[in-house]
């Protein structure tokens, strides 16, 4: 369904532009139809801008993402982006931010009526909101007409799940949804996640949390400064890590009986060197992903220029 292959992403910065930062380098994977697959990795590693990509929200520098056999960088136009936002949407991680505080949170389906469906009359209109909100397990009439500050961010974050469910979509971009939200809020989320999964919807969930990303993904791609560290089906990457940049972010998972030095003590240091070949490399994240198992891919330190990395002369 969606295919990004050695998409790229360089930013200019500095002044007037005169700096390059590469936010994402030859990042591949697919989300199929049912699937989640979570892009996880700290802040700063590109998981943001690779939802932005998908979204046509910022340009590709490099490489290609396609949807269902479309070019999403070749998307030009109202028609055209308005049919690739009719399949895919997104939902980020401030829910209040996308909603206008001076109206009712219901006015978020209005504008999707009125873009989308202005033929459809009101009463089947109410009938489809009501059944998206059941879908993502809200009361409607707890909602409908309230104002976003009288709705808690997890009401707010479903109804804007309820409002991309209005339209036929086949893939969401949830880029840290629950981050804001309560323990239990999180749970009621990543369930509903699970629901829409479940209805054959793919999910692209960015999150910088492996614990979140492990409760609900098939797929788990480890973004390291912009490059796949570590990707693989998701009970093997957190089964059996093999990039220590991996291995780093499950401990930072809290655990009761281990304290953070414990934990860092256990950890060999990632010290650039290749988590495959176990030879020095250069270290940057140019890695070439090496098939370590069945579909669990480990990217190969590489030699700062797009090759493997070499052996260490000192062995
Ligand atoms: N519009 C922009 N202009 C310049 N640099 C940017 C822009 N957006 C992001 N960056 C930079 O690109 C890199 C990747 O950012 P990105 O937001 O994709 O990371 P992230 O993993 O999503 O982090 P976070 O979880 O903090 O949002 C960072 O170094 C960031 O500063």
């Amino acid at each position: 369904m969606l295919r990004l292959d050695r998409v790229s992403k360089v930013y200019r910065v500095g002044s007037f532009g005169r700096e390059r930062l590469h936010a994402v380098r030859d990042v591949g994977f697919e989300v199929r139809s049912g699937q989640v697959v979570a892009l996880i990795g700290e802040s700063g590693s590109g998981k943001s801008t690779i939802g932005k990509m998908v979204l046509g929200l910022t340009s590709i520098t490099g490489g290609a993402i396609t949807f269902e056999g479309t070019d999403v960088a070749g998307l030009r136009g109202h028609r055209a982006h308005k049919e690739y936002y009719r399949r895919v949407q997104g939902v980020f991680q401030d829910p209040f931010s996308s909603f206008n505080p001076v109206f009712p949170a219901d006015r978020v389906f209005a504008l999707i009526r009125a873009e989308y469906f202005p033929e459809v009359g009101e009463a089947e209109w109410r009938r489809r909101i009501e059944e998206s909100l059941r879908v993502v397990r809200l009361d409607p009439a707890q909602v409908l007409g309230k104002y976003p500050h009288q709705l808690s961010g997890g009401q707010l974050q479903r109804i804007l799940i309820a409002r991309a469910l209005l339209l036929d979509i086949r893939l969401l971009v949830a880029d840290e949804v629950i981050s804001m939200l309560d323990a239990s809020t999180r749970i009621d989320v990543l369930n509903l996640l699970a629901d829409l999964k479940a209805r054959g919807m793919g999910i692209l969930f960015v999150t910088h949390d492996l614990s979140l990303g492990n409760y609900v993904s098939d797929t788990a791609v480890i973004l390291r400064r912009g490059a796949i560290a570590e990707s693989g089906p998701a009970d093997r990457v957190f089964t059996n890590p093999l990039h220590p940049y991996t291995r780093r972010l499950l401990s930072s998972v809290p655990r009761l009986h281990r304290t953070w030095a414990q934990a860092d003590a256990e950890l060999p240091a990632d010290d650039g060197g290749c988590p495959v070949h176990g030879r020095a490399g250069a270290g940057d994240g140019s890695a070439t992903l090496v098939e370590v198992e069945a579909g669990h891919f480990v990217g190969c330190a590489g030699d700062g220029e797009g090759g493997p990395c070499r052996p260490d002369p000192r062995a």
